[in-house]
């Protein structure tokens, strides 16, 4: 004891700071052997000791693996804090991974991720969902309801309504130039609500009214804006390492303001689930319940389940409120964000390309003739062709998803390389798309490229993803966006008025239009 004491009062803060920096030294020592003797190394930028190379990150996830493709070529590697991730830029690396097949050992987005668990989304919903048998129970709600005829007839009709109603508020208005940004926001919200809930919520109306001074936010909006900051949230959470995240400062500030936005929206989506729940509660057992997405979601397992046959023998309980709102994000999050964004990058480049533009037209016309009031049907959708190879030749030169994200849980192999359990694959679908291997012309806007007869090469084009994690809701999303297509192009011309002017965005997980202003002009 007197030994002890003896020893600790001769140790003087000198001694402290020696022994601490030495540590630090060994660390750092250490840390550098293990990355320059690693395995099937990869090129790459040499990472900084706990931050690896986050410090390098631009904020925008797409810019900066072009950027990384440009120095390092296809294939390469980054730290995302202690845990590496592989860039992959050609279609032939991400084979594996984007395999349909249900052997597809890729199943993942993520690994564990404490950033997506402190979000509450970590094994909730699908999008970052481990558990495979939890998944493939969700994905089959995705399937029965939106896979379906009658969803995409909902959507032609409830888009049709819509529309209108935003050419209301604009005629109200009457200014010569439009921002679209918000309006396409509202229009792809009020048709997924539509869609999910089988409710109309007005939130064309609300968004107008929203716009004169001194009016409270509705309800509306604030969803709009809490599934925005969501996705604000999802890039920073799951991107940043804990220690970035914490640090005092700026990025505890963020962390911590955007923990609140996600607190906010879980409260109004756990309303509107309760406030249905009870609603169904206190209906009448005869009577014939919606078939909706929230209402399928509500009853499975219960007596008034609607959902026919959904549930296995591993899902025999009903449905938590809790659940439920983690799946109905991001239902709102596929099905008003990344919808929308994609109908205003397709806007951008048809006002931007005029011919384009004038075939679109024609091609409406040949269909529909020039009655602007004719009732569309899904076979004159499916029968545009050119229209969506405008759709698809946008997703490729600009996609609004320009990274996806896999792992695996299992050592998987890539070529000559071998990498470890749970290594994050980052697929750089920008590359992918202007990729020279898969692509004549890569960066010529030509969407006739996709017109029949023209051969798409295996893996080279991801507007809705693929392998198992294909987006679910493919068929409605494009449904959707032609029918937006027809009602803003056979009635207006329209024109960019920054003509030369690169998209303006912010990244979010996805590419979030910040401007699109517009002139209109009815063509007759
Ligand atoms: C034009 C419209 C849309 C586009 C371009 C699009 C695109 C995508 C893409 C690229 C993915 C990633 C797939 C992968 O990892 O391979 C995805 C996944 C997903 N999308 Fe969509 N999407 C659209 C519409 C929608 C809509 C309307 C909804 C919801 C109603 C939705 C819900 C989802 C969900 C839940 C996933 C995750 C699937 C999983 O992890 O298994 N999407 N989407």
């Amino acid at each position: 004891m007197v030994q002890t004491l003896f020893t600790l009062n001769s140790i003087e803060p000198k001694d402290i700071l020696i022994a601490l920096v030495i540590c630090i030294l060994i660390y750092v020592l250490s840390f550098y052997i293990h990355y320059f003797s690693r395995p099937d190394r990869l090129p790459g930028p040499i990472p900084l000791p706990i931050l690896g190379s986050i410090h390098l990150y631009p904020g925008d996830a797409g810019a900066w693996m072009q950027e990384l493709q440009a120095k390092y070529g296809d294939m390469f590697e980054v730290y995302l804090g202690s845990n590496r991730a592989i860039g992959l830029c050609r279609s032939d690396l991400v084979e594996k991974l984007m395999s349909p097949s249900t052997t597809n050992t890729f199943r993942l987005r993520t690994p564990v991720n404490d950033g997506v668990e402190a979000l509450g989304m970590m094994d909730k919903g699908i999008i970052f969902n481990h558990k495979y048998d939890d998944w493939s129970y969700i994905r089959r709600f995705y399937s029965k309801i939106l896979a379906t005829p009658q969803a995409r007839k909902k959507i032609v009709e409830s888009s049709q309504t819509i529309f209108t109603e935003i050419e209301k508020c604009w005629k109200e208005s009457d200014e010569p130039i439009i921002d679209l940004t918000e309006w396409i926001i509202r229009f792809a919200f009020e048709n997924i609500m539509y869609l999910a809930t089988n409710m109309r919520v007005n939130s064309i109306d609300n968004y107008h009214n929203s716009l004169k001074p001194n009016t409270q936010t509705p309800l509306t909006e604030k969803l709009v804006g809490g599934v925005r900051m969501y996705l604000h949230a999802a890039h920073f959470y799951a991107l940043a390492p804990t220690f970035w995240r914490n640090k005092p400062g700026q990025n505890k500030a963020i962390a911590n303001m955007l923990l609140g936005e996600k607190k906010s929206l879980d409260l109004i989506l756990l309303e509107m689930v309760k406030k249905r729940r009870v609603q169904i509660e206190n209906s009448d057992m005869s009577e014939e319940l919606s078939q909706d997405f929230l209402t399928q979601l509500l009853t499975v397992n219960t007596k008034r389940d609607v959902t026919k046959g959904i549930s296995d023998e591993k899902h025999q309980s009903p449905m938590s409120d809790e659940e439920i709102k983690a799946i109905i994000t991001e239902i709102f999050t596929g099905g008003a964000f990344t919808t929308s964004q994609n109908m205003l990058y397709m806007i951008y480049y048809i006002a931007k390309y005029p011919e384009v533009q004038q075939k679109i037209v024609q091609e409406i016309e040949s269909i529909l003739g020039k009655n602007l009031n004719k009732e569309v049907t899904l076979k004159d959708i499916d029968n545009m062709k050119y229209c969506e190879a405008v759709i698809n030749e946008v997703a490729r030169i600009w996609p609004t998803f320009p990274v996806n994200l896999r792992a695996s849980d299992k050592q998987e192999t890539i070529g000559s390389y071998t990498f470890a359990p749970n290594t994050q694959f980052l697929i750089n679908n920008q590359a992918i798309h202007l990729h020279p291997k898969d692509w004549e012309d890569p960066n010529k806007f030509k969407p006739e490229r996709f017109l029949d007869g023209e051969k798409i090469n295996k893996n080279a084009f991801f507007m809705f993803g693929g392998g198992t994690r294909i987006c679910p809701a493919r068929v409605v999303g494009l449904t959707e966006m032609k029918m937006l297509m027809i009602m803003l192009f056979q009635k207006y011309n329209v024109e960019l008025v920054e003509k030369d002017a690169p998209i303006k965005y912010q990244y979010a997980m996805i590419r979030l239009c910040s401007e699109l202003k517009v002139s209109i002009k009815p063509r007759y």
